[in-house]
């Protein structure tokens, strides 16, 4: 989807992030797990975890869910136990709690009054409940009664991207129109014990972690308004025959979610092909992806990223955000990519470099998730100005 009814293109003009308190250590973390899920015993299980801990590249996870949370309520470490009722309780708390933090934080960035909001799209793996944690972070934040709300729920981690890809619709067809995006996930619907029988559990437990990431989008900026990314275009893709690469379903037992080992396989296998798609969309040829590209990919876990990079060609250095955004919180579901959206603008300001996206024009940010589904944006980053006077 391309400009509509003679309004500017959606652009990026805050950007938001949150973690909660408790810090789960990367390399500590294979004891600390088997010890809070009273799986001690399963020595060669636990030295295996130990080695897929190391190899995830990931330095620390931040938790909403405390040690003596964990340690008081044994259903949620065991491998499967009826928990969802405990589970929701957590995340009813967390989810909102959390979301309206980063929101916060976008909204600070973006200059403007909370109350100068128009629609919020909230989106969580995490909860089933209703009225959802759009509601809540409306009332946290202030937000008029007349916001227009919509609840991404159970999305994975390509929700940042349909978010985005829907407030680009809203903010293109409704003049004026300013959408808060919140991405908000808690590891407490689908944090569980170890089981020799599922590996892929045991690889989640070492990837996920808690965050939420917010961004502000509205086209046309106004005074006190500066826009950082364009969002150009906007598409969703399905990897044919990849039903079963990642699946999760809410059951008794929380969260159940399955990884084929194959997963990162399958997308950088189809990647190559949606980037000549989204590229071909920029208005001038965009030949050489290292030097005129940025990058934002999610971050689903080491060898995705690694995968990803050598199948385009990309220098080590392309990656730098995805792949810090995951060192620093590990796989934090649909708020990743925004962290390393939020990541990327950092580490560009620090470098005094022209542009959010590395001192480049052109980036392509991609969500993945079940389906296998993509979600691809094709990005142009502004000029780095001042806001509007
Ligand atoms: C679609 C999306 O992308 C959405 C998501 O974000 S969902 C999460 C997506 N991410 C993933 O699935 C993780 C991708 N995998 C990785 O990043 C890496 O495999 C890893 C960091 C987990 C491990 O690193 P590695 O270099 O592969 O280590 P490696 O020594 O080969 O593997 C360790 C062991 O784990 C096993 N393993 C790894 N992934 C596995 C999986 N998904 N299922 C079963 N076993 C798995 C390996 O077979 C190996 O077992 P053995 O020692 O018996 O051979």
């Amino acid at each position: 989807m391309g400009k509509a009814c003679g309004y500017g293109l959606a652009t990026i003009m805050g950007i938001g992030k949150a973690v909660p308190k408790h810090v789960v250590e990367q390399n500590t973390f294979a004891d600390y797990y088997f010890d809070i899920s009273n799986s001690n015993h399963m020595v060669d299980l636990k030295a295996k975890f130990a080695k897929i801990c190391e190899k995830t590249m990931i330095e620390r996870r931040y938790w909403y869910m405390s040690d003596e949370f964990l340690r008081s309520n044994p259903p949620i470490t065991a491998y499967k136990s009826p928990s969802l009722g405990l589970r929701q309780q957590v995340a009813d708390e967390a989810v909102p709690q959390l979301g309206a933090e980063a929101a916060l934080n976008a909204i600070n960035d973006w200059g403007r009054q909370a109350s100068d909001i128009t629609h919020l799209i909230f989106c969580t793996t995490e909860s089933g409940r209703m009225p959802g944690a759009d509601l809540r972070v409306a009332r946290l934040l202030g937000l008029p009664l007349s916001t227009n709300r919509l609840m991404l729920y159970q999305v994975g981690c390509h929700g940042a991207g349909i978010a985005l890809r829907l407030a680009k619709d809203i903010a293109e067809n409704n003049p004026g129109a300013r959408v808060l995006v919140v991405c908000s996930e808690v590891t407490a619907m689908g944090m569980r014990g170890p089981s020799e029988a599922d590996m892929g559990n045991l690889v989640g437990q070492a990837l996920f972690g808690d965050a939420a990431a917010a961004v502000v989008v509205g086209a046309d900026p106004t005074a006190g308004e500066r826009a950082m990314f364009e969002m150009v275009w906007a598409s969703q893709d399905t990897i044919p025959k990849t039903e079963n690469a990642v699946a999760s379903w809410l059951s008794e037992e929380g969260i159940v979610y399955t990884l084929h080992r194959d997963l990162a396989l399958y997308i950088s296998s189809n990647i190559e092909e949606l980037v000549q798609a989204a590229l071909a969309q920029a208005e001038e040829g965009v030949e050489d992806w290292n030097q005129e590209v940025f990058w934002l990919v999610h971050p689903g876990g080491r060898e995705v990223l690694d995968r990803v990079e050598s199948v385009l060609g990309l220098r080590k250095e392309k990656l730098t955000a995805s792949r810090e955004a995951m060192r620093q919180h590990g796989n934090t579901l649909s708020a990743s990519v925004l962290t390393a959206m939020d990541e990327m603008r950092r580490r560009s300001a620090e470098r005094s470099l022209a542009t959010a996206g590395e001192g480049l024009k052109w980036g392509l940010l991609f969500g993945f998730g079940p389906g296998l589904t993509v979600e691809t944006i094709l990005l142009r980053a502004l000029p780095v100005t001042q806001p509007i006077a």
